[in-house]
């Protein structure tokens, strides 16, 4: 019996939609989904749970970059719930369906020129995604086949395990910084468990997207693999933990995360405010327009 001290996180947020039920094997048209697969979809996700191993593979497929809008997190949250309330379900692979990039972090246009309201509903979604994912009784492993910045680097560091494709274009790491705002402290408390203090420190400081050598040398990733190869190094990191009794895994992973947990549900409400304060600011919106600015003239 899987074990949780998080499976009803407080204040959760309630989705403004539902997935699609599962779709089960026996339904599909012959050849689309073996025997043992269910698989659910909406806008921005896909799922397939491979019921003879308990593992699910869920792929970001929201392009252009897989930037997380607040519709976005709401199909993610209710995905992850629907899982983590699946009893054949005991590992996660998380991946993107979009190429060259895993996710581009959050989306910035719901940061930018909105109401106080919509950015307290906004960094609701975001903190529900991490509680979410942070305190997950599955095996989550990020199969990063993309750039990775920011939020989207924060959804890998969230998983147990992060496996990277080894590609010269790709970066990853928390680049808040060069954007002129800052990683909350709970961003600051995933990356800094990861990579240690001094690393994340330096790291943050300068915003720092990195290479993916550089990433694997720091810690930000566990290994780095050739695309071909990523799906089936996954398949292989889960199966090597799901050997294990679920519940000594769970309690030890509770164990290991409660106090960075703890931390963050016990200032949620403040650090909600925090952020609507903060991204409120003229000289906040200015820098995150000019942002936008640069990324679209890098196109021309
Ligand atoms: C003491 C503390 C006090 C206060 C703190 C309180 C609160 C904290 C406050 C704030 C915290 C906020 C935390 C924020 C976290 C984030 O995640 S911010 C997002 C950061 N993301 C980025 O910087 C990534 C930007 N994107 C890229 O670098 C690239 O797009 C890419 C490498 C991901 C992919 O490159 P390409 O394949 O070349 O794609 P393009 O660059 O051409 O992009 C295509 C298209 O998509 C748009 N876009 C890209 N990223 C985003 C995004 N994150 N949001 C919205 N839109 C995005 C891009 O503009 C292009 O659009 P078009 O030109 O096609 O319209």
């Amino acid at each position: 019996m899987p074990v949780s001290l998080y499976a009803s996180p407080p204040g959760v947020l309630f989705p403004r939609g539902s997935p699609q039920e599962w779709g089960q094997a026996a339904r599909q048209p012959p050849g689309l989904l073996p025997a043992q697969c269910r698989a659910f979809s909406n806008n921005k996700i896909l799922v397939e749970l491979d019921t003879s191993s308990g593992v699910a593979t869920m792929k970001f497929k929201s392009p252009p970059v897989n930037s997380l809008s607040l519709d976005f997190l709401t199909e993610f949250c209710i995905s992850l719930e629907k899982l983590e309330n699946d009893r054949a379900c005991r590992g996660l692979i998380i991946t993107s369906a979009v190429p060259r990039v895993f996710s581009s972090g959050l989306d910035i246009n719901e940061m930018c020129g909105k109401s106080r309201e919509h950015y307290a509903e906004f960094w609701r979604a975001v903190q529900e995604m991490w509680i979410r994912l942070y305190s997950s009784n599955m095996v989550t492993v990020a199969a990063i086949n993309g750039s990775s910045p920011a939020g989207g680097c924060l959804i890998a560091l969230t998983c147990d395990y992060r496996i990277m494709v080894e590609n010269p274009k790709y970066i990853i790491g928390l680049n808040e910084a060069q954007l002129g705002i800052v990683a909350p402290f709970w961003f600051k408390d995933t990356f800094v468990k990861a990579v240690g203090h001094r690393v994340a420190e330096r790291s943050l400081q300068l915003g720092l997207l990195h290479s993916v050598p550089e990433a694997h040398r720091i810690g930000l990733v566990d290994e780095v693999v050739p695309e071909e190869k990523l799906q089936e190094k996954a398949a292989a990191v889960v199966a090597q933990w799901l050997a294990l009794p679920d519940h000594a895994r769970q309690l030890t992973k509770s164990m290991m995360r409660k106090a960075v947990l703890d931390h963050m549900l016990a200032h949620r409400e403040e650090d909600i405010q925090n952020f609507v304060n903060f991204i409120s600011k003229d000289s906040i919106q200015k820098s995150l327009s000019m942002y936008m600015e640069m990324l679209k003239k890098k196109k021309s």
